[in-house]
């Protein structure tokens, strides 16, 4: 504790020192409002004390007491895991047993809604009887049932389809063959059901979702990659190479159906995309056929929107279209014959008949799950296309269930799986609280084998730093005696501790500046004003000499602008606390700038505060009328190089007397830096022409003092604002 006391005063001493030197008003400044300061401070709880007890315990801890406890870790570790495993195998099989009660190879119906005021001119001719049931009204008083595994009537939802769906994706995962089609009349809804929309996602989105959510709650790594295979004309083509445009672009490499030494298929040349998470692997689905392949060593072939399977003779086709839909006929015609004949269990299964069923060979083998989804029009036009769609649908059927069940082995086998899906829960609850202890074991071993290698992860420590309450937290002042350090070549913390404040500050950054931070976007289309930046993050950022910050707020502005509404070219929204860089807007889409620069300019009432004679020192090259200054922030900038593309708009930032004082620290190497940037281009609808054809070099020296000098306030600025100084106090300190 007297560690930590002697500490924090030194800090304190050299605070009225730091101030001192940063401002380099030495002489000045009046001292009282430093100590001032300094005793709201030594009020305030300081992390510093966190940090010290965090070291405190790092390196007090018991050595013995680790040997003990790592051992004992890892054997708790490992009953945990081997639990895991056994729990894993008996779900597997359980959801295998589930899966074959269902049957492993289902054929559900789909009713599309009608849509666009569709009406029935005489009766409905598709009704819905029950879960699995449908009645076709094909005729004045003659009727057909159809049975099916499930049936979806109109009114049935995404949700209500996926949940039907989402066994048969999990078994996927468990390493068997799996195969989704989608099989109906054009318009019927098959792209609704496999892709949804915005509002109602459909099955894609949602397995690929289930299976980055499954792999990730697993204990397993899994390698994702995606592949898009489209089958025209009995052609192979692949979806994820562009096509080429001319004659003279190099042709795709020729796709291949091969079989591997264990059966599988495998597709030659055929480009397999890794995808790391959700929202990657969505970005490629867009394509009429998609089949996945998930590794390693378990392909899955799923999610199969088939094209339409009207009647060639229906649609009048002629020509390519024609030949189209002969076929798309031949190959629906081939995948029926593959599954009826897997469901008569045939020696011989017809898959060469078709590239379909070729590609699809393995998904459709005998331990394959299949889910063939059957959508029909509620129109009466489809009429004859529904019943072609139904009576394919029948042929799978009829042979699946070969000999028709009694009522009585029907329940019995909806119990069962009732039982089984209660038993999966169980386990699976089970599983996930034993993943979740296995996680904080995992958590407590590396904090303890780190410290005691003296590796303390930065994310760590940075967690247990979060886990505190927030007023046990250094207050912010404390920074800029970490910049001043540096100026001074006084450092004295070591690596770790300027990685905690690092990252601390990244955490708390887009917090404080969220509001305020904004850069034109790639793609908008209309006109925007950027609002104004925090003077303080932003000169952390560069001062930091990095743009993780940056990207950080360039994110959050992209969010904020895709949000909000649009607002008027040329109006400056500033923070509430009149911040003094103004970052502009772009005026159209042409002259959006790509996502590593950024426009600025200078809004009209920093112009009249800085005066035309000030302007005028600005060297705008190539400044054309109604554009935007750009400035390409794609190399590192040193620490000062902002100097120029800041505008103080506070006229306490005016005052001769600072710019004289702070004059000679202006560095030569600002000079060098500023040279970096560009700005091209500036809007002059309120500029004053002498400014555009202005090439009287930017560094005159009240310039660079009005720079330095906000520089200076920005850093003491950071930590007065944490301590609940607003603008008054940074004024009082710059006056
Ligand atoms: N269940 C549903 N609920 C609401 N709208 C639906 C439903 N099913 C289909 N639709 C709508 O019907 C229209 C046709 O559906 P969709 O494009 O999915 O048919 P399709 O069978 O994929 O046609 P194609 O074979 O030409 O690709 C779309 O506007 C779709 O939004």
């Amino acid at each position: 504790m007297m560690m930590k006391m002697k500490d924090t005063t030194k800090s304190f001493k050299s605070l009225s020192q730091t101030i001192h030197s940063l401002l380099g008003f030495k002489n000045e400044i009046d001292s009282t409002w430093v100590n001032t300061v300094c005793d709201i401070i030594k009020s305030l709880p300081s992390t510093a004390d966190y940090e010290n007890d965090y070291d405190d315990s790092a390196n007090g801890r018991d050595d013995d007491l680790d040997d003990f406890l790592i051992p004992q870790i890892h054997g708790e570790l490992a009953a945990l895991n081997e639990e895991v495993c056994r729990l894993n195998a008996q779900r597997r099989q359980i959801l295998n047993q589930f899966l074959q009660l269902k049957g492993n190879i289902r054929v559900f119906c789909r009713i599309r809604p009608t849509i666009n005021g569709e009406k029935f001119i005489h009766v409905r001719p598709v009704v819905p009887l029950d879960s699995s049931g449908i009645l076709l009204n094909f005729a004045e008083n003659k009727t057909k049932l159809y049975n099916f595994d499930k049936v979806f009537p109109p009114v049935s939802s995404q949700d209500e389809v996926f949940s039907e769906i989402e066994p048969v994706i999990k078994s996927a995962l468990d390493g068997y063959n799996v195969c989704i089609l989608a099989y109906g009349q054009t318009g019927t809804g098959k792209t609704f059901t496999m892709e949804g929309n915005e509002d109602f996602a459909g099955v894609v989105p949602r397995t690929i979702e289930a299976l980055f959510k499954q792999a990730a709650d697993s204990n397993h790594t899994y390698l994702f990659s995606f592949s898009m295979l489209e089958i025209y004309l009995g052609h192979l083509k692949d979806l994820l190479i562009p096509h080429s445009k001319k004659t003279s672009d190099p042709m795709p490499p020729c796709l291949s159906i091969q079989t591997d030494p264990n059966g599988g298929i495998v597709i030659d040349n055929l480009v397999a995309i890794q995808v790391s998470d959700f929202n990657h692997a969505i970005s490629f689905i867009s394509s009429e056929v998609n089949l996945g392949q998930l590794l390693p060593r378990i392909p899955i072939k799923l999610l199969v929107d088939l094209t339409g399977s009207e009647r060639v003779l229906k649609t009048k086709a002629w020509g390519r279209r024609f030949e189209e839909g002969k076929a798309i006929n031949l190959s629906l015609s081939a995948l029926g014959d593959v599954i009826n004949a897997l469901q008569k269990k045939n020696s011989h299964i017809p898959y060469r008949n078709s590239k379909l069923t070729q590609v699809l060979k393995d998904s459709l083998g005998e331990d394959s799950k299949t889910l063939m989804l059957i959508h029909v029009s509620p129109k009466e036009d489809d009429l004859c296309e529904t019943v072609c769609s139904l009576n394919f649908a029948l042929r799978l059927r009829s042979i699946h269930l070969g000999k028709t069940e009694s009522n009585e082995v029907k329940t019995m086998k909806e119990l069962a799986m009732t039982d089984l899906q209660h038993e999966m829960q169980e386990i699976e609850d089970n599983r996930d609280s034993l993943m979740k202890e296995i996680k904080k074991l995992n958590q407590k071993l590396d904090f303890l084998t780190k410290t005691s290698s003296g590796l303390i992860e930065k994310s760590e420590i940075e967690d247990e730093i979060a886990k505190t309450p927030l007023s046990s937290k250094r207050p912010r002042f404390m920074k800029p005696t970490i910049c001043s350090t540096r100026k001074l070549g006084t450092g004295h913390q070591n690596l770790h501790k300027k990685g905690i404040r690092h990252e601390r500050r990244k955490k708390q950054l887009p917090l404080s500046r969220a509001e305020s931070v904004s850069f034109p976007i790639k793609g908008m289309t209309e006109s925007y004003s950027g609002s104004s930046i925090s003077r303080a993050s932003y000169m952390v950022d560069l001062n930091e000499s990095e743009y993780s910050h940056e990207t950080c707020s360039f994110k959050n502005s992209i969010n904020k602008y895709k949000n909000s509404s649009k607002k008027s070219t040329n109006q400056s929204v500033h923070s509430s606390r009149n911040e003094d860089i103004n970052v502009s807007k772009t005026k159209n889409n042409n002259n959006c700038v790509p996502q590593n620069k950024r426009v600025l300019s200078i809004p009209t009432h920093v112009r009249k505060s800085y005066g035309k004679e000030q302007m005028n020192k600005i060297d705008f090259k190539n400044t054309k009328e109604g554009k935007e200054s750009r400035v390409d922030h794609s190399s590192p900038i040193p620490l000062t190089n902002i100097d120029y593309q800041i505008m103080p708009i506070n006229d306490t930032y005016h005052q001769d007397d600072c710019v004289n004082q702070v004059d000679e620290i202006v560095s030569t190497q600002e000079t060098r830096c500023l040279k970096a940037y560009e700005m091209k281009e500036v809007p002059t609808s309120d500029f004053d022409t002498s400014v555009k054809s202005s090439k009287v070099s930017f560094l005159g020296s009240e310039m660079k003092d009005y720079i330095l000098i906000l520089y200076l306030s920005v850093l003491l600025g950071l930590g007065f604002e944490s301590l609940g100084f607003e603008d008054d106090f940074f004024r009082s300190l710059m006056s």
